[in-house]
């Protein structure tokens, strides 16, 4: 299948038709399905973890989709954004966060990478991933996952750019990686100069997306109004939240700041986490203050041009 990206003949597979899966592993013929977030979860919360479950049922009740696994991928320090603490402590509240679940795991390999890397980079990388460590497959140009020594684990944990054309069909059988985000980062794609055009649609022609609602922001609308996203809109599932929750991260940093409690919200060993290294402070929320995000930075370096989602 074609896409026309930024003006150039851009071939680009398109995953749907090839990771359906082999009906022999998946014998009621149901695409299999991991989900992926990706953020700050500074800290993480209760809402965090809904999304999954909200994402999981909705694919569910379509009867087409087996929701086979969730990850969470905490952005790293470079992202830069104001008040992010270190992905260290992130990392952690976000492991004891999803202890108890037996399908929502936590994945640090983002957030230990020197540099911030855009969300279709990680998409791409966990995608490699599930299909190097598909039996059926035997990739040769799959990220390597060899663990023995210090120096090849840096090695393997160490980005390594993936071509379109390395996508290759012989992953059939490998899981859909779709990402998982609220309504809030969906409608973050008409920030000018924060993401790229190309990239945005990359992730909803060939991943696609499962965007939870949230209040005070209108998911439907945003799509309607981008050509792009009105183009791919098939593969966007928009979850209605109906039992709605604004928690948010900035309102938990923000009552800890005031000495207020936030049981309930966060976890309860989240929560003791906070409490016994005391992450958040004023100083903490001033963290980056002046720096400019990782995205923006990287884009006034770059050939950014006008572009209309
Ligand atoms: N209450 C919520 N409803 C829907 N989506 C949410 C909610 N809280 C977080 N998300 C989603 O979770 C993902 C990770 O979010 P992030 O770490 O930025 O947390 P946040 O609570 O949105 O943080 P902040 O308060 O700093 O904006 C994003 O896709 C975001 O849209
Ligand atoms: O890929 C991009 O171009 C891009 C641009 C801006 C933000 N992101 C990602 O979106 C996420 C936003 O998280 P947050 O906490 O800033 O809402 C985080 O994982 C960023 O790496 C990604």
């Amino acid at each position: 299948m074609h896409y026309k990206v930024c003006g150039c003949d851009s071939e680009v597979l398109h995953l749907d038709l090839w990771l359906q899966g082999n009906p022999m592993e998946n014998p009621d013929n149901k695409t299999q399905v991991v989900l992926l977030a990706c953020g700050s979860f500074n800290p993480i919360t209760n809402m965090h973890l809904r999304l999954f479950e909200l994402a999981k049922d909705y694919l569910h009740e379509t009867g087409k989709y087996n929701v086979i696994k969730g990850i969470i991928s905490p952005v790293g320090d470079a992202y830069k954004k104001k008040s992010l603490i270190s992905a260290n402590h992130r990392v952690t509240m976000a492991k004891l966060a999803t202890e108890s679940s037996d399908w929502v795991q936590v994945d640090d390999w983002e957030s230990s990478q020197n540099e911030w890397l855009e969300t279709l980079k990680v998409l791409r990388y966990h995608h490699q991933k599930l299909a190097s460590s598909n039996p059926a497959n035997s990739l040769q140009n799959a990220v390597p996952l060899i663990k023995p020594g210090r120096k090849r684990k840096q090695e393997a944990n160490r980005y390594i750019p993936v071509k379109k054309n390395q996508l290759s069909p012989e992953t059939k059988g490998v899981p859909q990686l779709k990402l998982l985000c609220g309504a809030d980062m969906l409608e973050s794609f008409g920030i000018p100069n924060l993401w790229k055009l190309e990239d945005i649609t990359e992730i909803v022609a060939n991943h696609g997306l499962v965007c939870i609602t949230r209040a005070g922001n209108n998911a439907q609308k945003f799509i309607y109004e981008s050509d792009t996203l009105w183009q791919h809109k098939n593969n966007i599932h928009l979850v209605e939240e109906w039992i709605t929750n604004d928690i948010s991260s900035t309102k938990i940093r923000r009552a800890l700041r005031r000495g207020q409690s936030v049981r309930y919200l966060v976890p309860d060993a989240v929560r003791a986490y906070i409490e016994k290294y005391n992450l958040y402070s004023p100083e903490s929320e001033d963290r980056n203050a002046e720096v400019i995000l990782a995205p923006l930075q990287k884009y006034a370096r770059g050939c950014k041009q006008e572009q209309t989602l």
